[in-house]
């Protein structure tokens, strides 16, 4: 556990040097680090501790033309962490709730994680907040839930994309944080235009009215 500490400065677009922290939620075990580990360092351990409190690493990447540096935060998943984790959760853009494959227990226990989320993080809607789900762990062949039953929880929760990875042989991996990325820039884009029309507004309003003050 690494206890590290970043401050981010309000964001109102995505600017070319964004930082874009992402945060990996979800039950022990599931495979948080080894997501993170594969997509920034390209490697897989078999046998990796559990995380106690939360680490993160940093990757520069290009998606749809914009240059960003995602901040991933990796989290411990077991319970008794949970009061290293929380204070952590707030400034997050997006966050990824994980679950397994191999694991029924643990896709029930997104409803838990979003909503331990969206209390710690301030998240007023939720089900606009931009969730990305991952299904992990695809490569072992006792798979306990369905994708069927993924895309009717996602779709009930707000519409979140969902992606079956494995961080054994990278399958999806990439796609998945890049989704967590353009989901983001989705989100500043549509910011950009309510501001735009806001100031249209007002302006109109003082010209109709002359008796305003
Ligand atoms: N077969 C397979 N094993 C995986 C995969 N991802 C992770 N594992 C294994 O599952 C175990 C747990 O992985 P971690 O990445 O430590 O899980 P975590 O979610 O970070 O766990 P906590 O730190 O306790 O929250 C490790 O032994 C990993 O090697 C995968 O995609 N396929």
């Amino acid at each position: 556990a690494q206890g590290a500490r970043v401050q981010r400065g309000h964001r109102n677009a995505v600017s070319p040097s964004a930082l874009l922290k992402v945060i990996l939620l979800g039950d022990g075990g599931v495979g948080k680090s080894s997501l993170m580990n594969r997509y920034v360092t390209n490697k897989f351990d078999s046998h990796l501790f559990h995380t106690i409190g939360v680490e993160f690493l940093n990757k520069e990447l290009e998606v749809d033309g914009h240059h960003v540096t995602l901040q991933i935060w990796d989290t411990a998943g077991q319970e008794r962490f949970r009061s290293l984790r929380t204070p952590f959760y707030r400034g997050s853009d997006c966050c990824l709730l994980t679950f397994s494959l191999d694991d029924g227990q643990s896709f029930h226990n997104l409803d838990n994680w979003k909503k331990e989320f969206a209390y710690y993080a301030d998240v007023k809607d939720p089900d606009s907040f931009p969730f990305v789900v991952l299904g992990n762990k695809l490569d072992v062949p006792e798979r306990q839930v369905s994708g069927e039953d993924v895309r009717r929880w996602c779709r009930d929760n707000g519409g979140h994309p969902y992606f079956e990875t494995s961080a054994k042989d990278a399958t999806n991996v990439a796609s998945a944080f890049e989704e967590a990325v353009r989901r983001i820039l989705a989100l500043d884009d549509r910011a950009d235009h309510l501001i735009h029309t806001n100031t249209v507004d007002l302006e109109k309003k003082t010209h109709s009215d002359p008796t305003c003050c």
